[in-house]
């Protein structure tokens, strides 16, 4: 939560920073909100947002005009001040944003928006890619997006494949495996999910998001993990006005221990923003070989002299060195176009 009081920022070099000229500092002069109540954003509708206080009060507020320009996200910790009792016809006043943890970004890839970089979800941890093995058929295209996204956001990323009674696995898993992400198999079988236990342990204590193409089963595990999801998000029925959240906006669904958000608008990234080296930051081990590399390198497999070619032409890389640098540059190429 935003410590910085009157300066509205983290960063208390703000308040601390002598000031020579004895003027003001170069902060905007706006009131102290100290009283603010600290929240987290679990949905946001046509400016409207809801929160859930530290206490545990779901309460729907509007963004205060000083914040100007910029957005508020699912997973922002905000503090509000105002009419904070949550009640129905209630409003409160957002007035500030902490600083995230983590981004889970896209970028816009239509003609008219084009590079315009949005901020899908804030200070989640975990990536929760979810395929089915079988109907729809797996889309590695589309999982080696998410994980790109994943690693730029600074999240962990777990595959959660879903369907196993119409396939096999094996040959899904085997592709992801020089990427060591942990991965999660389910199956619905008569009255109960396989492996939906499994997935509970992955998503403990932690802020999990879930993406995945329609079809794929992911409304099906949402409604195992949260039995009555729409209940769980507190009152979205009071901001929409309608009976149920129909926006197509991530919203964070609270577990026992945890936050599960679902994102049923986000089918795919626009990855135009990462970069390389963004994304050499989920290889450390590439990312240290690397350092040898002619200036600019792009380290894509058509790149001259790319040090990560003498890696594992000369067997320093070892055994999995190979197959490390192909994943790699999978989801390098994975970054342009679209799915
Ligand atoms: N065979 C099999 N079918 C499943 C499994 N999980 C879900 N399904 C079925 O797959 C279909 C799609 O499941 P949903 O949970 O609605 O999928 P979704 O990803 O939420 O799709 P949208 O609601 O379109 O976003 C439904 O008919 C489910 O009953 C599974 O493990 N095995
Ligand atoms: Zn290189």
């Amino acid at each position: 939560m935003a410590r910085g009081g009157d300066t509205g920022t983290d960063d208390d070099r703000v308040r601390v920073r002598p000031n020579r000229r004895g003027s003001r500092p170069r902060t905007k002069v706006r009131p102290s909100h100290d009283d603010a109540v600290p929240a987290m954003v679990l949905a946001v509708d046509r400016g409207r947002y809801t929160a859930l206080t530290d206490d545990g009060t779901a309460v729907h507020a509007m963004k205060a005009r000083e914040l100007g320009r910029g957005s508020v996200v699912v997973g922002d910790r905000v503090g509000l001040v105002g009419d904070v009792s949550g009640r129905p016809d209630t409003l409160a006043r957002l007035v500030r944003v902490a600083d995230r943890t983590t981004t889970l970004r896209r970028t816009a890839e239509d003609a008219e928006t084009a590079g315009v970089e949005r901020v899908i979800v804030a200070n989640a941890d975990q990536l929760v890619v979810v395929t089915a093995l079988a109907d729809p058929e797996p889309r590695p295209r589309m999982v080696d997006r998410c994980l790109v996204a994943a690693i730029d956001a600074g999240m962990d990323a777990l595959l959660c494949l879903t369907k196993a009674d119409l396939a096999d696995p094996a040959p899904f898993l085997a592709q992801y495996a020089p990427l060591v992400v942990p991965a999660v198999v389910t199956s619905v079988a008569e009255d109960r999910i396989e492996g939906l236990d499994e997935l509970h342990d992955r998503l403990a204590g932690r802020t999990s998001v879930l993406v995945g193409h329609s079809g794929v089963g992911k409304s099906t595990l949402v409604n195992a993990l949260i039995p009555d999801a729409h209940r769980a998000i507190g009152g979205v029925n009071a901001v929409t006005g309608r009976g149920r959240h129909t926006s197509s906006s991530a919203v964070a669904l609270g577990l026992p221990d945890g936050w599960v958000i679902d994102t049923p608008g986000v089918r795919s990234f626009g990855l135009a923003h990462v970069g390389p080296e963004d994304l050499l930051r989920g290889f450390p081990d590439l990312q240290e070989v690397t350092e040898e590399c002619p200036r600019g390198c792009t380290h894509a497999a058509d790149a001259p002299d790319c040090a990560l070619d003498a890696w594992v032409a000369t067997g320093r890389a070892g055994g999995p060195g190979r197959a490390r640098l192909d994943s790699f540059r999978r989801l390098l190429a994975a970054r342009s176009g679209e799915e």
